[in-house]
């Protein structure tokens, strides 16, 4: 993936499905406190990057992460500024201040599968929280639970920590407030999305703090989009099997079909994904965004 040609900008980094530009002023020195955040229509699936792309994931995720960050100012401040960015990236950029980030993911959990449901059919436990006996793939759990991550570096795997790894990476106040502000992140999250035929299974939200050491947390990144989260559709939830993804569903069922000629075990890339495919999951992103804002694309 080559990075766009922004002008006035300059390439930062990019990830599997983002990209980071830093803007540059007029004297060519890039401005020290702004980040361009730009959502491209890239789709992971399987640790593979798909082709083609999904045309307007990128700006319907921005939308969506946008309306959250809305949804949540009460509870916690942000980093947006503007969506007023280059014409390149109308739609799916979003100008945000430039934060020192904390070295944590942070992730909480209201639904148990994945890594959490991993760890709990070997310990009882998730993250230092014991939980109830008899929990089974996609159990609702009592309350959100805050299951943190190391940032590993690019192509090495987040490995979980504890709390007292987080206290000592945060110290005590901020490890403390990071936990229950991603716990009440994700529960306002299924506040809203669950009276939309929405779960949201687990998310991961970034924090960062001002580099002039002002003010407290500010939330970063993307917030509660199908990227960062579990969105799992309301009306087939049934634990006990792992749930079908909200958006993903049609890109696995497709890849994992006789249809797609691809051996997942054998190790090789997948097949370029068919017209319908991209359709369908490009209406799932759409579906998702017009449930949760009430909002037309
Ligand atoms: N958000 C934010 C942010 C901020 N406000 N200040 C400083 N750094 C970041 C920052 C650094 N990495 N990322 C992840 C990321 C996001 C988007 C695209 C990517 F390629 C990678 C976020």
């Amino acid at each position: 993936m080559s990075a766009l040609d922004l002008p006035g900008y300059t390439h930062v980094y990019s990830g599997k499905v983002r990209d980071l530009y830093a803007p540059v002023g007029a004297d060519g020195e890039v401005v020290p406190d702004r980040l361009l955040l730009v959502a491209s229509n890239r789709l992971s699936a399987y640790d593979w990057m798909m082709s083609p792309e999904i045309p307007d994931k990128g700006a319907v995720l921005t939308r969506l992460s946008l309306w959250w960050f809305d949804q949540l100012s009460d509870l916690v401040p942000n980093h947006v500024v503007s969506t007023d960015v280059p014409e390149a990236v109308g739609g799916r950029a979003v100008l945000v201040r430039k934060l020192e980030m904390l070295k944590v993911e942070a992730i909480a959990r209201a639904y148990l599968t994945g890594g959490g449901l991993e760890e709990y059919r070997e310990k009882g436990s998730v993250s230092g929280v014991v939980l109830p006996d008899g929990l089974v793939d996609g159990s609702k759990l009592p309350e959100p639970v805050f299951t943190p991550t190391t940032k590993a570096p690019v192509g090495e795997h987040d490995l979980p920590m504890s709390p007292a790894e987080v206290e000592a990476e945060l110290g005590a106040d901020v490890a403390a407030e990071v936990s229950r502000l991603t716990r009440a992140i994700l529960a306002r999250g299924n506040e809203i999305a669950a009276q939309r035929g929405i779960l949201i299974a687990d998310t991961k939200v970034e924090f960062g703090v001002s580099p002039d050491g002002s003010g407290g947390l500010v939330l970063a990144d993307e917030v509660l989009t199908p990227d960062s989260s579990r969105f799992w559709p309301a009306e087939l939830w049934e634990p006990g099997h792992p749930q079908p993804s909200y958006d993903k569903q049609f890109v696995r069922d497709w890849l994992t079909s006789t249809d797609s000629g691809w051996d997942r075990k054998a190790g090789g890339p997948p097949p370029e994904l068919p017209a319908h495919v991209v359709e369908q999951t490009r209406a799932k992103y759409v579906e998702a965004y017009e449930r949760l804002t009430g909002e037309t694309f």
